[in-house]
């Protein structure tokens, strides 16, 4: 049993809940607001053992048979969507010798923040580690842990986090907004189809959005443009979003695989192993480019120093040289993994979604217009008078967040649920349940981008939020993660889809021909089981 102070301690901590966004390494939690909830079992009552948690029935291997015999692995999301509906709002789950403990409610989940400690470590991506250590490659900060990784991620935010890091990389991804945008308005004059005298196209985008992410994340990181606009993109990087994707693909399949029994997955291994040797060598061309550029400059500071064009988080880190270049190899390459699927896959979505609520697209729309006529041409200034943005982006990310889970090892023991939480388990913020719950969010299924507006100011219009927990911010909107150990790409991709879809918004309207629910499937990111088609009609300026 749970000694009463600690248990007095802990349910404070929980009523406390809301953390606003303090900086970057102590932990931003965007927006929302914490949640009392009706099925809050019994705080006054005795504190559960951990064996008491309610779990799904089968073993850990009979669980990973089902998946795998079932081919259901793609819809975990499902699963466990399913499992709070008939289990309750905490439960246990054993996959293989994994056991995972399940939560969805802002106020566990803001507990557990509250227990992630100075380094927080996320559940090991075993076959990322494997290739990193077979190729006797470094790792970066998505598979360190503890000070290293500390140390590294320091270096990163300044990069890409810091509100000054992203107002001088901002103009460049706007750049690729635009030339996206023109090279759509081309490609409709040359494929399009004329309806009501006017001229549309309808198609997949879903190709062209891999290839905005792969355009934006090079001249972000690498300071480059590598032309994936034009009529006939380079080979090499066709095969750079091949790779990431089969290297995502293979991801799940091996992940609870034990090592020692990988050989008896070979073509599996050697496909995933592969992707991975492309995606460095990739990151290896461009740190060469970089190095030969410096040297032809004698080694000195290039443009952002110097208030001009921003030269790539990739330069910036060489100039510097706080990082030992096999730490920036392995870093850059993370983030440019990190970066193309996991921004490209709900740009299809947000499409999809404005393409089937067309009052919320004319209503995101007269928002932009009018911002981008008062920033004049300034993107900074036209994202901050369009929140809509922001909140079309929120809302995307709350029905179809790109990572399922957000998972932590509290570093001492918690209460969640009124369930006693060793330190050291593993627990899993299930985004996906978490987006839809009708416990949380009202009308969970409507997409509306509105209600984020005065989430940070701590009006988010939530269901349920009580007297006891106040207007504080926090624990709804987390498809970034949270806490130190969120999203380190989280500000370019926020900027890079906001942007993408004030271009897109202010040049085209967008329909589809069924408002019917997009299936979707897991492949350690979520994604739509087959890419819904979207019609653009030119808007005159
Ligand atoms: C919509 C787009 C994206 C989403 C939803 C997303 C989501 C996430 C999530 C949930 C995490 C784990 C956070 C946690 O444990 O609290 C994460 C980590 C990470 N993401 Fe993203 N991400 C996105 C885009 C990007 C981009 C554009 C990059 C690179 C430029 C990137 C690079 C990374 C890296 C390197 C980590 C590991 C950070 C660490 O452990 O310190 N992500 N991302």
């Amino acid at each position: 049993m749970f000694p009463s102070s600690v248990r007095s301690v802990v349910r404070s901590r929980a009523l406390r809940a809301s953390v606003p966004g303090d900086g970057v390494m102590k932990g931003e939690v965007d927006g929302g607001t914490e949640q009392g909830d009706g099925r809050r079992e019994g705080c006054s009552g005795r504190v559960r053992s951990f064996d008491e948690i309610p779990h799904t029935g089968r073993n850990g291997w009979m669980n990973l048979l089902h998946f795998w015999r079932n081919g259901t692995f793609s819809h975990l999301h499902k699963h466990m969507e399913q499992n709070f509906n008939t289990i309750g709002p905490i439960y246990r789950q054993y996959l293989g010798s994994q056991c995972t403990v399940n939560i969805l409610f802002p106020v566990d989940i803001a507990e557990l923040f509250h227990s992630e400690g100075q380094n927080p470590c996320r559940m090991t991506l075993q076959p990322w580690h494997t290739h990193r250590e077979t190729r006797k490659h470094s790792k970066g900060v998505f598979l360190k842990n503890g000070p290293e990784w500390r140390c590294d991620r320091m270096l990163l935010n300044r990069e890409v986090m810091l509100n000054s890091a992203v107002r001088r990389f901002l103009p460049l991804l706007d750049e690729v907004a635009r030339d996206f945008s023109r090279v759509l308005r081309l490609k409709m004059q040359t494929e399009g189809q004329v309806e009501n005298d006017t001229q549309t196209l309808t198609f997949d985008p879903s190709p062209e959005l891999f290839r905005f992410t792969l355009e934006a994340s090079c001249l972000v990181l690498y300071g480059e443009r590598i032309g994936l606009f034009s009529s006939e993109p380079s080979q090499e990087s066709e095969r750079f979003i091949l790779s990431v994707e089969r290297m995502l693909n293979t991801t799940t399949p091996l992940l609870y695989v034990p090592r020692p029994l990988l050989r008896f997955y070979k073509p599996l291994w050697t496909q995933h192993s592969t992707a991975w040797d492309h995606i460095f060598s990739h990151a290896e061309e461009r740190i060469q480019r970089v190095y030969e550029r410096l040297q032809a400059r004698g080694g000195s500071v290039g443009g952002a120093a110097d208030g001009s064009q921003f030269p790539g988080v990739l330069q910036l880190l060489m100039e510097k040289g706080q990082l030992p270049l096999d730490l920036i190899r392995a870093n850059i390459t993370e983030l440019m993994a990190g970066g193309v699927d996991t921004t490209a896959v709900p740009l299809q979505f947000a499409l999809f979604e404005l393409a089937r609520n067309p009052s919320v697209q004319e209503c995101v729309r007269a928002q932009v217009q009018s911002s981008w006529l008062q920033a004049e041409g300034n993107p900074y200034k036209a994202l901050q008078g369009a929140p809509l943005l922001k909140g079309t982006v929120k809302e995307t990310l709350r029905l179809y967040p790109v990572g399922i889970t957000v998972q932590r090892y509290p570093v001492r023991d918690i209460v969640l649920q009124n369930y006693h939480i060793p330190a050291g388990t593993l627990v899993q913020v299930c985004l996906y349940p978490l987006g839809r719950s009708q416990d949380i969010f009202q009308d969970p299924l409507t997409f509306d981008p509105g209600r984020w507006a005065g989430a940070e100011a701590g009006e988010g219009r939530g269901r349920n939020v009580t007297a006891e927990t106040g207007s504080g911010a926090g624990f709804r909107s987390l498809a970034f993660g949270f806490g130190a150990r969120q999203c380190v790409g989280r500000r370019i991709a926020e900027n890079e889809m906001q942007l993408f879809l004030l271009h897109i918004l202010k040049n085209f309207r967008l329909s589809v021909s069924s408002k019917e629910e997009l299936s979707t499937k897991y492949t350690i990111i979520l994604q739509p089981e087959s890419p819904p088609a979207i019609t653009f009609s030119p808007l005159s300026h």
